[in-house]
């Protein structure tokens, strides 16, 4: 069997006619965790995007394939890629926050997301709800499905979007920056909490971060762009441990005096 959930095989972006990603390869197995690093503008997010057709406009995958268990994601029809975001690969970003909407409360949020993929009563959005939140230890599960976002702290904020992200099990979540916004505490937090989606869900995760102890704490493997093109991909103690690349080490060596290695 075939363990790879999705690959990306010498992949080009560009944007109006112009490349930014250029011949990127890569996979992904059930339960593994990419770490996809590189200094801004690399071109991590527009990698991501472009499995979730998420490239806008002026976007397109210029050459290779993107496929999702099997499917060549950008060939099928905008219906079935609408199935895929969400059910097939969640996603979070950077802030959450600012990605819920203001006005209607978290519970009424994860209801009509959930009601897009799935004939589904509010009771029983309510209780799978509840009970995920419960298995991602939040302490106060009724008080968060009752609130707004702005009466959680933004750190419960980009939990909860972790749980609404998850709510429909996807077998792959792609994490844009999922820390940064964060203080270094609730970093820790965020981080142990993807660690607990794959220990519960076998969840594969790809996650964008320029923060190298995020990834020691949590990757598998480590895929490391620069200007659009990979510059170095293998295990994460090679990459880490033993970088073959100049580049690589320069951004390994940016980090080891904030000795942010996060302990799980
Ligand atoms: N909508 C767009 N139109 C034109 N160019 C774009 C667009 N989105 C991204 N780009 C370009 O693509 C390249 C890669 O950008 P991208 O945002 O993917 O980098 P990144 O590595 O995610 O950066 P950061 O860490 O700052 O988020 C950059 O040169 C950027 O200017």
């Amino acid at each position: 069997m075939d363990r790879k959930i999705l690959t990306y095989d010498s992949v080009e972006i560009s944007f109006g006619g112009k490349a930014v990603v250029h011949d990127v390869s890569f996979s992904l197995e059930h339960g593994e965790i990419l770490g996809l690093v590189g200094e801004s503008g690399s071109g991590k997010s527009t990698l991501i995007k472009a499995a979730m057709g998420l490239l806008g406009p002026d976007g397109l995958v210029t050459r290779g394939d993107i496929r999702y268990m099997n499917q060549n994601i950008l060939d099928i029809p905008e219906k079935e890629k609408r199935k895929i975001r969400g059910a097939g690969i969640g996603m979070i970003f950077q802030d959450a926050g600012a990605s819920l909407c203001p006005i209607r409360t978290i519970g009424e949020q994860i209801y009509e997301s959930m009601r897009v993929h799935t004939k589904i009563t509010r009771s029983e959005a309510k209780s799978r709800a509840m009970d995920l939140f419960d298995k991602l230890n939040f302490k106060d599960s009724q008080r968060v499905w009752d609130s707004y976002p702005f009466e959680l702290s933004g750190g419960m904020n980009q939990r909860a979007g972790i749980a609404i992200a998850m709510l429909m099990n996807p077998p792959i979540l792609f994490a844009d920056e999922p820390t940064s916004a964060l203080d270094v505490s609730v970093q820790r937090q965020v981080v142990r909490e993807m660690l607990k989606l794959r220990e519960l869900f076998g969840t594969a995760i790809v996650i964008v971060t320029h923060d190298i102890g995020v990834v020691r704490a949590m990757a598998d493997t480590v895929l490391v762009l620069k200007n659009g093109k990979t510059v170095e991909y293998g295990t994460a103690d090679r990459v880490l441990d033993h970088p073959r690349d100049p580049y690589t080490r320069k951004l390994l060596e940016a980090v080891p005096k904030l000795q942010r290695k996060v302990r799980v």
